[in-house]
């Protein structure tokens, strides 16, 4: 019988989500180049099969994965491309590439961040640096963390993109046993609620840190849902449905999950860290620090009524004190 051929996936990125993309991956029939910029983690990976400095009690398979610290490298032949660093790092992570490497391959954005230098979603960003089609972009959302992919845990995820065709094909690619994956059209509205919900994730986070309870944080939350709702309504007027995973959930599980990296941010700067101290006490990137300034910037055009992601920019970027930012914000929120 004629062996079906892998199908050949480049992954960008050397960080948590990259490394649980790869173990969903290597359930299915796949070939892939996995890029990441740290030599000596590549090297590592390739003697012992595990990323040391993340996800590390997972196994790679490197008969299907093949580590390498050369992007032009990891992007030939490749039918798709997963990219899976923070977006303030995907400009560094594919310099030196033109649009002649994308061509005719797929882009799939693993990212929930805005490009900070030009406040664009990643999709659309790819979209004007590389010529990408949009009809050849997807992104992959839904409410799940990267440690729970590691312990197998069952998680959905959700593949938007413009192309029917695309987002069934990407979808069928990170299904596996314990991930039940649904393909939608709204790649727009998905992406920006992605962002928005890791704003959201700060602010319960920075609850938490000054002390607030349960019952404050769920009023919190459901605000945000409704600020959520007007932003992506004015940015890209749409039908859709907010309470579907990749909105409600996504946002449910990064605003109470102890391993989402936003709200632990959060928490720290409730607790009365600097920025620079919560950055260096975590090991890994909480995308809403970067977004809620873009989305700030984003929202000067549009002027959409958003208490809680004021009140978060207010104590980022204007140093405002939490406890008085909250103090204000209270006698917003119903
Ligand atoms: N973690 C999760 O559960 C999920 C994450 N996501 C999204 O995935 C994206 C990646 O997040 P995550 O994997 O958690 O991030 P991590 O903090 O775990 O990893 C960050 C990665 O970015 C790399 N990096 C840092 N600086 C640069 C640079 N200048 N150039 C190139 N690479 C760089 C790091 O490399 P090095 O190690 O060498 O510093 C590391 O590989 C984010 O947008 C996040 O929102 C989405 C869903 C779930
Ligand atoms: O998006 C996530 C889970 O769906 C991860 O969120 P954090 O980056 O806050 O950990």
């Amino acid at each position: 019988m004629k062996s079906i051929q892998p199908t050949r996936v480049t992954m960008v990125g050397g960080g948590s989500w990259a490394t649980a993309l790869i173990k969903i991956l290597s359930e299915n029939n796949v070939s892939i180049k996995w890029w990441m910029r740290s030599q000596a983690d590549a090297d590592h990976i390739k003697k012992y099969h595990h990323n040391k400095s993340y996800l590390s009690d997972v196994q790679i398979n490197t008969r299907k994965v093949k580590v390498c610290t050369k992007i032009r490298e990891a992007f030939k032949e490749s039918e798709y491309i997963i990219l899976a660093v923070p977006a303030a790092f995907v400009a560094d992570a594919l310099k030196g590439l033109t649009p002649a490497h994308f061509a005719g391959k797929r882009v799939v954005s693993a990212i929930k961040g805005m490009v900070p230098s030009t406040n664009q979603l990643v999709t659309d960003w790819v979209g004007d640096q590389y010529s990408v089609p949009a009809a050849q972009v997807a992104v992959i959302a839904g409410p799940c963390h990267a440690e729970e992919v590691a312990l197998e845990k069952h998680s959905y995820l959700t593949i938007a993109s413009p192309d029917a065709a695309c987002a069934g094909d990407v979808a069928s690619l990170v299904s596996c046993r314990y991930v039940q994956t649904t393909p939608v059209d709204d790649i727009y509205g998905i992406e920006y609620s992605a962002v928005m919900k890791n704003i959201i994730a700060l602010a319960s986070g920075i609850t938490r840190g000054l002390g607030y309870g349960d019952n404050f944080q769920a009023v919190l939350v459901s605000n945000a849902m409704q600020e959520i709702k007007l932003f992506v309504d004015a940015i890209y007027p749409k039908h859709r449905d907010l309470s579907g995973s990749a909105y409600l959930g996504d946002l449910l599980v990064t605003a109470y999950s102890p391993f989402s990296r936003n709200r632990t941010f959060g928490t720290l700067i409730g607790r009365g860290y600097t920025i620079q101290s919560a950055q260096a006490e975590m090991n890994m990137i909480a995308e809403g620090y970067y977004a809620v300034k873009s989305i700030h910037e984003i929202n000067q055009r549009f002027g959409v009524d958003m208490p809680i992601v004021q009140a978060v920019y207010n104590i980022l970027y204007e140093r405002a004190a939490p406890t008085s930012e909250m103090n204000l914000l209270k006698e917003k929120l119903k």
